[in-house]
């Protein structure tokens, strides 16, 4: 890890899967302190490039480095939250959403503290009672509804305490006034220097967090600029954020970026 390194950054970045070039030529630095809104047409391979990101998906050109290290020879994993598109944890086993948000902070552990200890319970804790989950604590994770194991994942990452939140589709099936604590709690953490990337294709209220938009089309960065300016029309009560100025750079506008 080198000092001063960015906390995300890949060069050239490749994917293939299944023979196909998923990624194509990716060029992306993440500062800390941004808050990062990937948006694009579904299959334009957002969630593939966090995953690439993360070291979660090999590259098959190009590099990827997180601060300043290659993820294979990355060891602060702690340093990272991961929010993935869906549950991917307690599968098969009953494990309760105490459990699963726990699990957020066994990156922490160390041999010589290889036990939880106060302060993992009261990071648990406090997460559980960030995304309303305080009172299903004790509850089996699956047996929960979409949303509401969407808000475990990311209760799990919260318990982490993480300096980079990674997370695809955070808001997916999640209701509104669950959207609005999420938001206020990234906000927070925005405030505390925290850096979040996040894919999205609905904004709603993480929008006012956004500092940078980068669009995604076919697997190349197809623009990158200022985030969405809630103005006229898009400043309504109601009003359905589709975006087509979703990210206006700073040498014109994006009229070509249409969502899917
Ligand atoms: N494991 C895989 N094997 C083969 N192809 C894959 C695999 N995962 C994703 N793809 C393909 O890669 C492309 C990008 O997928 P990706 O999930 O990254 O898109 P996305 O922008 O996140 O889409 P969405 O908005 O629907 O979540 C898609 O065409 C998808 O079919």
């Amino acid at each position: 890890m080198s000092a001063g390194a960015p906390p995300l950054a890949m060069t050239g970045g490749r994917v293939r899967l299944d023979g196909r070039e998923v990624l194509r030529g990716i060029d992306l630095r993440v500062e800390a302190g941004e808050v990062l809104a990937l948006l694009g047409a579904n299959g334009s391979g957002k969630s593939t490039l966090v995953r690439a990101l993360l070291g979660l998906v090999p590259l098959s050109g190009g590099r990827t480095e997180i601060y300043g290290s290659p993820p294979a020879r990355f060891r602060a994993w702690h340093r990272i939250g991961y929010v993935p598109q869906r549950l991917t944890v307690g599968g098969g086993v009953p494990a309760t959403v105490r459990e699963v948000v726990a699990s957020g902070r066994i990156a922490r552990r160390s041999r010589l503290r290889p036990f939880a200890t106060a302060a993992d319970r009261a990071a648990v804790q406090r997460a559980l009672e960030q995304m309303g989950l305080a009172d299903r604590a004790g509850q089996p994770a699956q047996r929960l509804s979409g949303g509401q194991q969407q808000r475990v994942l990311i209760a799990r990452a919260l318990a982490g305490e993480p300096d980079v939140f990674v997370m695809d589709e955070p808001t997916a099936g999640v209701d509104a006034a669950s959207q609005a604590a999420l938001a206020a709690t990234l906000h927070d953490l925005v405030r505390q220097g925290r850096t979040i990337v996040l894919v999205a294709h609905e904004l709603g209220p993480l929008e006012p967090l956004i500092t940078r938009a980068v669009v995604l089309e076919e697997g190349r960065i197809a623009h990158t600029g200022a985030p969405p300016a809630p103005e006229g029309d898009c400043a309504r009560p109601g009003h359905q954020h589709q975006h087509p100025h979703a990210a206006e750079t700073a040498s014109g506008s994006l009229t070509h970026w249409n969502p899917a």
